[in-house]
């Protein structure tokens, strides 16, 4: 079954805010619903320039663009290691999130093409 979330932990000691966090697991998800706001609302924003770089690629796989995605991952581990967030966690996130980016372009970067847009032609 879940975890209560009104309940008192079970082991430990608050570890966040000095100590001043979090006496129930509906604290602690509360502050996570709190920076998923957040996060969403950067990668909206982050979502908006990725189509704008569809603007300046010629064909789908200047789109892809490996090296700098690749370079984007390094460069989100080396931050989360001087932050304190476990680089793993960051790798496996920024993958996934500049796949997911990657697509996305892809299809900003089609849909301009059928109509005439961007220059490149498929067939
Ligand atoms: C946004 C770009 O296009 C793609 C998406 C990237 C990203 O989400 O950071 C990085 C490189 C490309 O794979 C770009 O070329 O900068």
């Amino acid at each position: 079954e879940e975890p209560a979330t009104n309940a008192p932990a079970l082991w430990g000691s608050p570890t966040v805010d000095n100590g001043a966090c979090c006496k129930t697991l509906g604290e602690v998800r509360g502050n996570i619903d709190r920076l998923d706001r957040e996060i969403v609302r950067l990668m909206a924003e982050r979502g908006r320039y990725v189509h704008e770089a569809a603007r300046f690629k010629a064909n789908p796989a200047q789109v892809e663009a490996p090296e700098r995605a690749e370079a984007v991952v390094k460069k989100a581990m080396a931050l989360a290691d001087a932050d304190g967030l476990s680089p793993k966690v960051a790798e496996a996130a920024y993958r996934a999130m500049v796949r997911a980016f990657i697509d996305y372009e892809q299809g900003i970067f089609a849909a301009a093409a059928s109509r005439g847009d961007a220059p490149w032609r498929n067939s």
